[in-house]
């Protein structure tokens, strides 16, 4: 073949078959299907952040995003900038990572303070790197404490329905046992109005739950003991207001993690509580750290370490007396550097007067936000102290802006019906309940599910 004619060949074949072998290459590329998770999104520092809102990551827990705001000193209000700087110039909170993540940690005795200064922070990490580099000056390491293995956050509530066995007796026996009698008469519906206030409904919502049950009886569709059972149901989980938003603000966001403060009278169960929802956060793939505010005791510190070292949390926690502002402030600033997705601060509660409290609340929650947004700040209620409960909650929720309720030892009470007045009282949702002294004895509010046990 003539040589022009060759060239010829190879001028026109090889560019097509580039083109066709392009082309194909697209189309394969575009039928693969992405691994990459649509819901989250990389953002500054590579850090990966959910963008999912609302979810249930394979645990019945549902968390969610904050504001997504940066911190903005002015909006923190006048004068907060300079409120913390003086705080944390006269406090040095320390900061305890996980062992299995802290370089310093790596050595033995590295439970370094780490004052308000990240440069400080930075410096004592890298001279503690470069030490672990060269084994052959180095300590022998400390061995990995052995984590706990949690409890599946899934079926929570149904799995723990057992403890609500005493609240059982008081509203779901009694009242099935008059709705079951047949056609009701004055005295039995005084009868289901006293085992209403008897479980601690309080009055508005004994009376929202008997009109509504009258309404449903009255259409004559109520015949069997199932029929009754399927009408109270129906009208105390309407009560609850089931389309209230319980998700827990404990998602990161593009400003940073998030942060969550737990609030509450002492005594109530918040140290236990806040490691508790540690754990499910762990258990979800999240990196907690915790801050121990609660500078009254110091075995509440303690207290909220071994929480965290039972799941690999770090703490962040002040000397004893410490301004409980600047520890919630260099817990939040911990957690920005190390960028976990969330930060839980455990604050006390040893004020008995609303002035006392309205300035360590508020002051706490001012420092934070000078760093970072207050997510979620769950007031933590005793159950079993009634209507107290609910006097304590309302002077919280005049300090503090509550987002949630967290109920406790609600296995230990016949008074469950104390959800339905929180609710109505607080415009809080319930957001989680404590059915027990256990690690893993959290579950989520869920209106079916808690109803269901009642009944
Ligand atoms: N039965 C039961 N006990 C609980 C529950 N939650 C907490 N407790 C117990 O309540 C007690 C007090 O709990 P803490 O977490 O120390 O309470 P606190 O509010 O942090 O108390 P202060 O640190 O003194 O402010 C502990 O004995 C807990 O085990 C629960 O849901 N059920």
């Amino acid at each position: 073949m003539d040589t022009q004619v060759i060239i010829g060949i190879v001028v026109v074949v090889v560019p097509l078959l580039a083109l066709i072998a392009g082309t194909g290459l697209v189309l394969r590329r575009r039928r693969q299907i992405s691994l990459t998770d649509t819901q989250t999104q990389t953002v500054d520092g590579g850090r990966e952040v959910d963008k999912s809102g609302g979810y249930r990551a394979g645990s019945g827990f549902a968390f969610s995003q904050g504001g997504t705001a940066t911190a903005d000193p002015e909006a923190a209000g006048e004068g907060v900038a300079e409120e913390a700087e003086r705080i944390l110039a006269e406090t040095q909170p320390d900061v305890v990572r996980p062992v299995d993540e802290d370089p310093l940690a790596q050595l033995p005795g590295t439970q370094v303070p780490v004052d308000d200064d990240a440069m400080a922070v930075e410096t004592a990490v890298t001279a503690a790197e470069t030490e672990a580099a060269e084994p052959e000056t180095a300590e022998p390491e400390t061995a990995a404490p052995e984590l706990d293995e949690i409890a599946p956050t899934e079926g929570r509530l149904s799995r723990l329905r057992g403890r609500l066995a005493r609240s059982q007796g008081a509203i779901g026996e009694s009242m099935l046992g008059l709705l079951g009698a047949g056609d009701l008469d004055d005295d039995s519906w005084e009868e289901i109005e006293d085992t209403l206030v008897m479980a601690d409904l309080g009055t508005a919502a004994t009376e929202a739950v008997v009109t509504a049950l009258r309404a449903e009886l009255a259409t004559g569709k109520v015949r069997t003991a199932d029929d009754a059972r399927g009408a109270l149901r129906k009208v105390l989980v309407e009560q609850l207001h089931p389309q209230l938003d319980r998700s827990v603000r404990a998602l990161p966001h593009a400003g940073g993690p998030a942060v969550v403060l737990v609030v509450g009278v002492n005594g109530v169960g918040k140290t236990t509580t806040t490691g508790k929802l540690a754990r499910v956060l762990v258990a979800d793939g999240r990196r907690v750290l915790l801050g121990a505010a609660d500078t009254f005791r110091a075995a509440a510190a303690d207290q909220l370490q071994t929480w965290g070292e039972r799941v690999g949390a770090g703490i962040v926690r002040g000397k004893e007396g410490a301004d409980p502002a600047s520890v919630a402030f260099d817990a939040a600033v911990t957690g920005i550097d190390d960028g976990v997705d969330v930060v839980l601060i455990d604050t006390a509660g040893r004020l008995h007067t609303k002035a006392g409290l309205m300035d360590e609340l508020g002051k706490v929650k001012r420092v934070v936000e000078k760093k970072a947004p207050v997510d979620e700040v769950l007031l933590v209620l005793d159950a079993t102290v009634g209507q107290n409960g609910l006097t304590q909650a309302k002077v919280f929720a005049e300090v503090v802006d509550l987002t949630g309720v967290v109920l406790t030892k609600l296995d230990g009470t016949a008074k469950g019906g104390i959800v339905f007045r929180i609710q109505d009282e607080l415009g809080v949702p319930v957001k989680l309940v404590g059915l027990g002294e256990g690690a893993d004895d959290l579950a989520p509010f869920e209106p079916g599910a808690f109803v269901d046990a009642l009944l």
